[in-house]
């Protein structure tokens, strides 16, 4: 069955609801992900958890980049191995390093998100995605090579957003940035999943992304190490301990191992 998409200020009803079960998925013959099981509901969902953890791996996974075993459905239907299968059913994912076309205008790279689209429906999501991103609109005509790299993660999400996706998925969105364009990017990931879009996204910024997210999931060598609301996992001793500093009588090996994590 075809996704039928709708803008994302209208929010998609069935909002996305991802199971996943026994996931297991890798590089050949190197296994990342090892029978790994969790639920991605609706609203704003954050992977966390060490460098080489998987977290990448996972939503490469999901997006059919790579081969994958175990089960995952998309409101109860099995979503497809193949990748443009899934985006038909409504799955977009904002790789790292944004993939922008450099010499191509913010308006060009943004319809490109909507090929799929009949013109017509392609330029009235196009207002869209200006109404949402007001800074893009005052920037529609510049290159995307010569923006900052906050001004083009923000391209690489709308672009993502003319697809009017219901499960966008979004890896290290505030990689590289400054602070201020941090706390840009992950409150328009939080608008985006609280206007109904399903938000699944990984970060390092452990803090402002558990600031922003409904649930986390820690990953840690491909397995689930913790789990939960993001308030809980926030004052949670794995989360403190390993991520944000705080002092522990016993040093965790998880701490140890996480050490390169920001906590901004
Ligand atoms: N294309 C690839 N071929 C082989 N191994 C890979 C490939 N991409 C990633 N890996 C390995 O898979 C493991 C998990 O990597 P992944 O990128 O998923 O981690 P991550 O949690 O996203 O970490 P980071 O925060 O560093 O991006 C690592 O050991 C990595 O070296």
């Amino acid at each position: 069955m075809m996704w039928n998409p709708e803008p994302f200020v209208l929010g998609g009803d069935p909002r996305a609801h991802l199971q996943v079960k026994g996931l297991s998925a890798g590089y050949g013959a190197f296994l990342v992900l090892r029978d790994l099981t969790l639920e991605i509901k609706p609203g704003l969902t954050v992977i966390l958890g060490p460098n080489g953890a998987g977290k990448t791996t996972l939503l490469k996974a999901l997006a059919g980049l790579i081969a994958r075993q175990g089960e995952v459905l998309l409101n109860g239907e099995d979503l497809p191995l193949k990748t443009n299968e899934i985006v038909q059913r409504g799955v977009a994912l904002v790789a790292e390093g944004r993939q922008l076309f450099p010499q191509m205008s913010v308006t060009e790279n943004l319809e490109l998100g909507g090929w799929l689209v009949p013109k017509a429906e392609r330029a009235r999501r196009l207002e869209q995605a200006f109404n949402d991103f007001p800074k893009l609109r005052e920037r529609a005509q510049q290159l995307a090579g010569t923006m900052s790299g906050g001004e083009q993660q923000m391209v690489a999400v709308a672009r993502a957003m003319m697809s009017a996706p219901r499960l966008l998925m979004l890896d290290e969105p505030s990689l590289g940035l400054a602070p201020r364009m941090v706390d840009e990017l992950l409150a328009i990931a939080g608008r985006i999943a609280a206007a109904g879009t399903t938000v699944l996204m990984v970060e390092q910024n452990v803090k402002k992304a558990l600031a922003v997210a409904d649930r986390g999931y820690v990953l840690e060598r491909g397995t689930l190490v913790a789990s939960g609301p993001a308030k809980l996992l926030a004052r949670s001793s794995v989360i403190r301990e390993a991520y944000l500093g705080a002092e522990s009588p016993r040093k965790s090996t998880t701490a140890a191992a996480t050490a390169s994590i920001t906590a901004a």
